[in-house]
């Protein structure tokens, strides 16, 4: 089993007993099937017990939730719906279900707002399946949960370190090899794709947090396909960028860039960064990395950047992170994914802030995303 992570320092002054003995008397309380049925029928109480047991009912049937969103990207159900609205059996002839299956599918998805039902019998997309037709990249990370889901079918042997090898484990061909410089093309490129198409929900908001204008020489490290680095480069014209990655990764990084008219400002190094990483650049990111990795070679990799950077360079650690108001439930979903995937884990601000120190960074910011559900960004300062 692999190491748990550091324990947090506890805070040194206990609660008072009277709060635990009122929280366990609350707790009693709300567990007692009197007052449940009691708090159901008073009508002040209804509205806060109608609440819990819809939020109780939400976790039974997350998993079946999900499922329904997998199967109208799978029919690609909102495309379908991105010219109009459409009647059942239109659809079910579209989709080639049986007419009441495609009812259940339908009206699944209009109960989660990925669906309108119109008054007139016919289904339109909803706000929620609208939203998504914007964001492609969110139908490949649905379609790869196939593999989380099965990874996570026994969670408690996953806790434990009891479920054996995972398909994520596979899927994620440096987590869970020794030497990952030696990892294959035909292993990256499932989730070069991925991580790549995804960047669109990622690279615009760190970019717009901190514009990269005022630097030189960008070293994205562990920059997959150069996905960040096209648009950072884009965005600032005068800026190289020197991108490093396992070798077939930075080899397929290396032919965006071409691609995208970039070869002159642009470099790409393979490697692994658990050997060192190319000084000199005055800026380096790791954006969606650090998580992967557990405490020591995540110190070990700060370390290594900010030995990589010039005196007064900045290093950019951007991911999605533990503890994020309003995102809590993100930080869970991280949680186990990267115990599926078999390293990492997500941080919260602090923890990070607190690595990077540790690692020798002097001064360390947060310059606020727009959206912090799906990324935070650090900015750390190389003494
Ligand atoms: C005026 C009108 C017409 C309407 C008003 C109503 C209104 C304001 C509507 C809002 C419309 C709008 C702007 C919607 C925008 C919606 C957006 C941007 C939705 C974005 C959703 C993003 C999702 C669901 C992202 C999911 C991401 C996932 C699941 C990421 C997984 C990442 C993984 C697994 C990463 C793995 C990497 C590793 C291994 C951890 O390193
Ligand atoms: C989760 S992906 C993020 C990719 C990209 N930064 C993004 O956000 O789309 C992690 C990246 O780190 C790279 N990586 C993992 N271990 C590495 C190592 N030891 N040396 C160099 N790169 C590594 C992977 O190949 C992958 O491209």
């Amino acid at each position: 089993m692999r190491p748990g992570p550091r324990v947090l320092p506890v805070p040194p002054v206990a609660p008072p007993a009277w709060r635990d003995r009122l929280l366990a008397w609350r707790h009693r309380l709300i567990a007692s099937p009197r007052f449940q049925r009691c708090a159901a029928a008073f009508p002040l109480t209804r509205p806060v017990a109608q609440a819990n047991a819809r939020a109780l009912f939400d976790l039974c049937a997350g998993f079946v939730y999900a499922q329904v969103l997998a199967a109208c990207l799978r029919v690609d159900l909102f495309r379908l719906l991105a010219d109009g609205p459409m009647t059942a059996d239109d659809l079910s002839r579209r989709l080639d279900l049986a007419p009441d299956r495609t009812l259940c599918l339908l009206r699944a998805a209009a109960s989660l707002g990925l669906l309108t039902a119109l008054k007139d019998g016919r289904f339109a997309l909803g706000d929620l399946g609208a939203a998504l037709i914007g964001n492609p990249s969110v139908a490949a990370m649905v379609a790869h949960h196939a593999m989380l889901y099965d990874d996570l079918r026994d969670p408690v042997a996953l806790l434990r370190g009891q479920a054996g090898p995972t398909q994520l484990s596979t899927y994620w061909a440096y987590a869970a090899t020794d030497d990952p410089a030696q990892v294959e093309e035909a292993a990256v490129a499932p989730y070069g794709a991925l991580m790549g198409a995804s960047q669109a929900l990622v690279a615009g908001d760190v970019l717009d947090a901190y514009p990269l204008t005022r630097h030189a020489h960008l070293l994205e490290i562990g920059g997959g396909e150069g996905a960040f680095a096209i648009e950072a480069a884009r965005r600032a014209p005068d800026l190289r960028v020197t991108l490093f990655d396992l070798p077939p990764v930075a080899d397929r990084a290396a032919r965006r860039f071409a691609e995208a008219g970039l070869t002159g400002r642009t470099t790409t190094l393979g490697g692994s960064f658990h050997h060192g990483l190319p000084q000199g650049a005055d800026v380096a990111s790791l954006v969606r990395v650090v998580h992967d990795h557990d405490d020591e070679p995540a110190l070990a990799l700060l370390k290594a950047a900010r030995a990589a950077l010039r005196p007064g360079g900045t290093l950019l650690v951007a991911e999605p992170m533990a503890g994020t108001p309003g995102a809590e439930p993100v930080g869970a979903y991280f949680g186990f994914y990267l115990l599926a995937m078999g390293s990492g884990r997500p941080r919260t601000a602090a923890e990070l802030a607190g690595l990077l120190r540790e690692a020798g960074f002097a001064r360390v910011r947060e310059p606020r995303t727009r959206r912090p559900m799906l990324v935070r960004l650090l900015a750390a300062t190389a003494p």
